[in-house]
């Protein structure tokens, strides 16, 4: 069996990217808002607009901390953002939800959330997807390397150098698998089913335009960068 370890340029590539991903956390005061009061769909809706609106803000910064991502064609960086945004909003939003909470607090929160102002038909992909994420009780390392991995995706629209972007995501994927192994020994298949889960979020994704159209509020106002950004308006 061989001795998995990891190299000190990995143990430092790692350092790097949950520091950064550490210090660009969303103020985890979504979910202790949602947990102090109950809002009207208007509200709701345009929390959501702000929090999706920093958390792009906030991307971008990350991604200046992922070891190779300036090097890359600076268009190349922008159709890697703009592809990822949607994908890194719902995985954050999945951490947040699956953090460990005091008894009964997440049951409310998912309450808040079922009556946000979202439409029925999203719910159960929605929730299928968090309690998915939550069931891997997943270390701080495994989310920011993950969502590293999603904003490396090399078949996003537009990407000219797509192998250029491979490598780096190479270089992550590589270092995962090894902390998967490390950090899950009895479970082999922790790493692929940490894997499977980006397949599950890029189904989620794909509705997040209507998801936001069918919210429950007569005018759907979006902030410029978020039109930029998701498919809307
Ligand atoms: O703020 C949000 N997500 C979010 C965005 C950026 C950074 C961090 C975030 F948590 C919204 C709120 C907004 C206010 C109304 C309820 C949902 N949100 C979603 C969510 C996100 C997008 C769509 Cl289209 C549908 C639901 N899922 C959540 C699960 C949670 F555990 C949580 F705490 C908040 C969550």
């Amino acid at each position: 069996k061989e001795k998995v370890e990891i190299t000190k340029e990995q143990q430092a590539l790692v350092k790097v990217v949950v520091e950064a991903y550490n210090r660009h956390q969303i103020p985890q005061d979504v979910a202790k808002k949602l947990l102090q009061d109950q809002y009207s769909a208007e509200e709701n809706f345009l929390l959501l607009t702000e929090m999706a609106t920093s958390q792009v803000q906030v991307l971008v910064e990350f991604t200046k901390n992922i070891p190779g991502f300036l090097s890359l064609d600076r268009e190349d960086q922008i159709a890697l953002l703009k592809g990822s945004a949607v994908e890194a909003m719902f995985l954050r939003s999945a951490q947040v939800f699956s953090k460990k909470m005091p008894n009964g607090h997440t049951e409310v929160l998912e309450e808040r959330i079922r009556k946000s102002g979202i439409s029925e038909e999203f719910m159960t992909p929605m929730f299928n997807f968090y309690k998915s994420i939550g069931e891997l009780h997943m270390v701080e390392e495994e989310q920011a390397l993950l969502t590293t991995i999603t904003i490396l995706t090399p078949d996003r629209p537009y990407v000219k150098d797509q192998q250029a972007v491979e490598r780096l995501q190479e270089t992550i994927l590589d270092v995962l698998r090894k902390m998967c192994v490390l950090q899950h020994p009895q479970d082999p298949q922790y790493f692929a089913r940490l894997l499977g889960r980006l397949t599950e979020l890029r189904t989620l994704s794909h509705y997040h335009a209507e998801m936001l159209t069918s919210w429950r509020v007569n005018d759907h106002k979006f902030t410029p960068l978020l039109c930029e950004i998701w498919d809307v308006q």
